[in-house]
């Protein structure tokens, strides 16, 4: 588990994190999402002791980064994918980590083969493909077989075989009972991938709150239907206490009426209908609405 206490980082005038308090719990895939700028990356840092608090704490399993006595056993990451030593083979990188962190040498294989990259083992990374590249980061982060794992990112640039193998793999880790924390501008991505989401808007806290409640609490769903007697229809459903709103393609959308209400309502009246559908609002919709205020804030700054 990571538990955040009034986290809060201030570079001069700048406020990068201000007062954050959450925990990634075990079990799920927690999706940490914002807005350019607002502060993800700076909390990932402050989690892993490379930047210091201004105010408030983190806890790795109920310890502060710098009391874990081998921290890649306890909490593994993904940063920076090209923060690799570009002499060092893929195996030597691992061997390195290894050795300075007290784990079983066993393990370099174990997450070569895990990640793919057995056959490279002998290569330098400066050869790599962006995805090879993104797969020994995290073979890094596996290494000491940690219950922990962060990653910022990880999907950036990869194509959809890549993509699709990191989904796989986080929702695997947290089947496993690890904590899995991972930061993504994706969000077609991240509605496939996180259980969980953490939103923050210029270094706050907006929501912590599961992936069906936020999209629920955050956009809007309503039911689309289409008819050449669309004239006729609305009538049905404004009796029936509807209020159908016009859309320019000719479509109306109603909120107040089930699908299955407007579907028997335009039976009962003998209507034809060509479309007759529910929308189901998406995530990229709902942290549009929900962090569109942070982002005006920025703009209007930036002006
Ligand atoms: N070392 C630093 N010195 C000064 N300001 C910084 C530093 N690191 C981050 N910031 C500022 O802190 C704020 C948060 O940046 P951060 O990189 O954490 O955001 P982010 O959410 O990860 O953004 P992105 O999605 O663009 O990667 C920004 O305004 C950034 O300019």
């Amino acid at each position: 588990m990571i538990e955040l206490a009034g986290l809060t980082k201030r570079y001069g005038r700048t406020t990068a994190v201000q007062d954050l308090t959450f925990s990634v719990r075990p079990g799920v895939v927690t999706g940490f999402l914002g807005p350019n700028g607002s502060g993800k990356s700076t909390t990932m840092r402050m989690i892993l002791g490379l930047d210091h608090p201004s105010a408030g704490q983190v806890r790795i399993d109920g310890r502060r980064y710098h009391q874990l006595a081998d921290p890649l056993t306890h909490i593994g990451a993904l940063l920076e994918a090209k923060a690799v030593h570009p002499g060092r083979t893929a195996y030597h990188h691992l061997l390195c980590l290894a050795q300075s962190n007290d784990i079983p040498l066993r393990r370099i294989d174990d997450v070569l083969d895990l990640v793919g990259l057995a056959g490279v083992a002998k290569k330098r990374p400066k050869g790599f493909s962006l995805g090879m590249g993104q797969r020994l980061g995290i073979a890094s982060a596996l290494l000491g077989d940690p219950r922990i794992l962060m990653f910022d990112e990880p999907v950036n640039g990869l194509d959809p075989e890549g993509i699709q193998w990191i989904r796989n793999l986080m929702k695997r880790l947290a089947a496993e009972g690890r904590t899995v924390f991972v930061s993504s501008h994706l969000m077609s991505e991240m509605a496939l991938t996180a259980d969980h989401l953490i939103v923050i808007g210029q270094g706050r806290l907006l929501a912590d709150t599961s992936m069906a409640r936020f999209i629920e609490e955050n956009a809007r769903t309503f039911v689309r239907v289409r008819s050449p007697d669309h004239e006729r229809l609305r009538a049905a459903l404004e009796r029936a206490g509807g209020r159908p709103r016009q859309c320019p393609d000719g479509s109306l959308e109603i909120e107040d009426l089930p699908a299955a209400r407007v579907g028997e309502l335009a039976a009962e009246n003998d209507v034809v209908l060509h479309e007759l559908s529910h929308q189901q609002a998406s995530l990229e919709e709902a942290f549009m609405r929900l962090t569109h205020e942070s982002v005006e804030y920025h703009a209007r700054a930036g002006r």
